[in-house]
């Protein structure tokens, strides 16, 4: 039986040394402040961007949410951005995703200073990551590392990626080979997905599809890390049948409370980074 692996403590856990580290920067007189812009109604992203302001409470950071209804448009987006990137007491600018269809996402990411991006989302921090220099990573994947980093050693693990976002697949495996892993990437193109997922000491699930992983596609001991969010029923579950895979698997993160915590917990990391350099 696989040992569960508790991102709810392990984030908990590396707060707390966030917030030592907050404790020294505002005894130097620096406060990480950070500014969460939200647009639309859409109560999930209103849910994560409360946890992102419970936490910044909890760890001392200074974090303000303006929020728009979804008739803002793109260029008043834009402007704001260039008012925060503007803003020498700000350190990390953060734009709720996903957008309305009529802004554009990249072209919104684009406009965010490198220097403030404490999502790890702009192309800057993006080719810093792939050339592997240090850089704000993005949150979800720098919580997998973490994660994954409590189980086990990375150098020669075959890690096998299903999903190929902008803000987990494709990220989440580079930091992966930046560690000296073996790494394969599957998407909804693949043929055989279970004999790919068969070879995995490392099996990390980022697609949003409820029960799309089963006992039979994991390698026994291997570790599994499941990204997916999926209401069914009313339930939270991931895209890995977390009752059959415990069975074969040495360690999996559950949905809820593996490595949605961590990403919350990442983003305050970067900020207090961001306040650190001075
Ligand atoms: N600008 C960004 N937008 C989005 C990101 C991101 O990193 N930056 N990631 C996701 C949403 N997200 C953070 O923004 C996020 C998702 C899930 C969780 C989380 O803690 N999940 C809980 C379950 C929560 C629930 O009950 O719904 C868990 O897994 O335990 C935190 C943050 C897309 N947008």
């Amino acid at each position: 039986m696989a040992v569960v692996i508790d991102g709810k403590q392990i984030a908990a856990s590396y707060r707390e040394t966030l917030k030592k580290r907050v404790s020294a920067l505002r005894a130097r007189g620096i406060v990480p402040k950070l500014k969460v812009i939200l647009i639309g109604d859409d109560p999930a992203s209103h849910s994560y961007v409360r946890g992102k302001e419970r936490a910044a409470a909890d760890i001392g950071i200074d974090s303000q949410v303006i929020r728009f209804d979804d008739t803002i448009s793109e260029r008043e987006v834009l402007e704001l951005i260039d008012s925060m990137n503007a803003d020498d007491a700000l350190h990390g600018i953060l734009v709720q995703l996903p957008l309305p269809k009529h802004i554009d996402e990249n072209r919104v990411i684009m406009r965010i200073s490198p220097d403030k991006d404490v999502d790890g989302f702009h192309p800057t921090n993006v080719g810093k990551m792939m050339l592997g220099l240090e850089t704000l990573l993005p949150c979800t994947p720098h919580g997998i590392l973490h994660l994954v980093k409590t189980q086990t050693d990375l150098v020669g693990k075959h890690v096998v990626v299903v999903g190929r976002s902008q803000i987990v697949g494709k990220p989440v495996g580079m930091l992966f080979l930046n560690e000296s892993a073996t790494v394969t990437y599957c998407h909804s193109k693949t043929v055989d997905l279970g004999a790919m997922t068969r070879q995995a000491d490392i099996l990390i699930v980022a697609v949003g599809r409820a029960g799309l992983v089963t006992k039979e596609m994991v390698k026994p001991g291997a570790i599994v890390i499941d990204v997916g969010v999926n209401r069914v029923d009313g339930r939270l579950v991931g895209d890995v049948d977390f009752e059959g895979v415990r069975d074969v698997a040495s360690a999996i993160t559950p949905v809820p409370g593996g490595v949605g915590p961590m990403t919350i917990t990442m983003l305050m990391h970067n900020t207090v980074e961001v306040a650190s350099r001075g």
